[in-house]
């Protein structure tokens, strides 16, 4: 068996605004592998100043990796806990190569496109008019649940918050925000209280991870249900998973596959979450449609009714072109062809 892999640059059509800055651009890595006449394509989903594979020595890991493509996956995958895109771009390609098409990792009534699946529309921090603009797109779209990044200026969030709420009841549309850490543990109930009566379903990541203590008392005394999703980077041990879970006690965990060790080290959350009770969802980050395309077949699969958040494939002006499509509030599998004329001029 042969192993390459090759870095690639997304191209943002628009500037995206998160809590760590503006992205004009998102750097991806792909790995391809070649057995007889058969190929397979995985994507290794590093998120610069997020993921905990951030690592001066990831391309140097990349490398082994290829020339270590023998171990097989199993081996692979344990020799690479550090470094969850990895593990996830490795468990990608190796199914990908088994699989009849490349790109059809998990046969299913979503890969027939029979079936789509529900997710969340993604508002994107900016300015007040320029998130009520996009509120209004996705409305206009079609989506019944939108998430708001928020942590900015929060009275003009809550206004805004507000407003949408004036027009649409909390059966019309779920609402989704997200604060990526922006509150301050003394000030973060306070706003919890503020938002929760504005009839939300929840609120991602309220403080900054890392402070166990602090976001328990959070989830135990919230009157709007709290989802952590940072707070799960970098944790990839099973029994500190269970800490975790069993220490904060959130209401919701949400799965990144690139930046928590792919299928395998998100079903290890999911486990964990059922036996507590615990709800969760997946989300994409920033993957081009290769990984895209492997975090929706896999949560197809699932089976979880929730809205997913697996509406940033359209993002890119440069994506690997893929039959991955979100029409009326859900991603579907169309009958498009992959091109993967991109994929082959990146000598993989
Ligand atoms: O949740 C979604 O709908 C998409 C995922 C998303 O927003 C995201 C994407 C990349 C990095 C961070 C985040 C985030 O949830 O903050």
């Amino acid at each position: 068996m042969k192993a390459s892999y090759a870095s690639y640059l997304l191209d943002f059509k628009r500037p995206s605004g998160t809590s760590r800055g503006v992205l004009h651009q998102k750097e991806t890595f792909f790995l391809k592998l070649e057995e007889g006449d058969k190929v397979g394509y995985g994507e290794c989903g590093l998120f610069r100043g997020l993921s905990a594979d951030d690592r001066t020595d990831y391309e140097s890991r990349l490398q082994w990796v290829c020339e270590h493509i023998h171990l097989g996956l199993e081996a692979l995958w344990e020799a690479n806990r550090a470094y969850p895109s990895i593990q996830f771009g490795l468990e990608q390609a190796f199914l990908s190569l088994a699989r009849e098409s490349p790109f059809v990792l998990f046969p299913s009534a979503f890969v027939n496109g029979e079936a789509g699946i529900p997710i969340n529309g993604l508002v994107w921090m900016g300015d007040i008019a320029f998130m009520e603009k996009q509120i209004a797109e996705k409305i206009e779209a079609g989506f019944s649940c939108i998430k708001l990044k928020i942590g900015v200026d929060f009275e003009k969030e809550l206004d805004l918050l507000a407003k949408v709420r004036r027009s649409f009841s909390k059966s019309d549309i779920e609402l989704r925000v997200d604060a990526n850490g922006a509150f301050t543990p003394d000030l973060a109930m306070d706003n919890l209280k503020r938002l929760a009566e504005l009839d939300l379903h929840s609120i991602e990541q309220p403080i900054k991870q890392g402070q166990w203590d602090a976001m328990a008392h959070l989830c135990a005394e919230t009157p709007l249900p709290i989802a952590l999703d940072e707070e799960l980077i970098g944790i990839g041990d099973v029994t500190e998973k269970q800490k975790l879970l069993q220490t904060i006690q959130p209401h919701y965990i949400i799965l990144k596959p690139s930046l928590i060790g792919g299928f395998k080290g998100s079903t290890e959350w999911i486990q964990g979450a059922e036996k507590l009770g615990i709800g969760w969802w997946v989300t994409s980050a920033l993957e081009s449609n290769v990984g895209l395309n492997a975090i929706a077949q896999w949560t197809f699969g699932l089976h979880n009714p929730m809205p997913q958040g697996l509406g940033t494939g359209a993002l890119f002006t440069n994506n690997i072109q893929a039959p991955l499509a979100v029409e009326k509030g859900k991603l579907w599998y169309t009958d498009l062809m992959w091109n993967r004329k991109i994929l082959d001029n990146l000598c993989l």
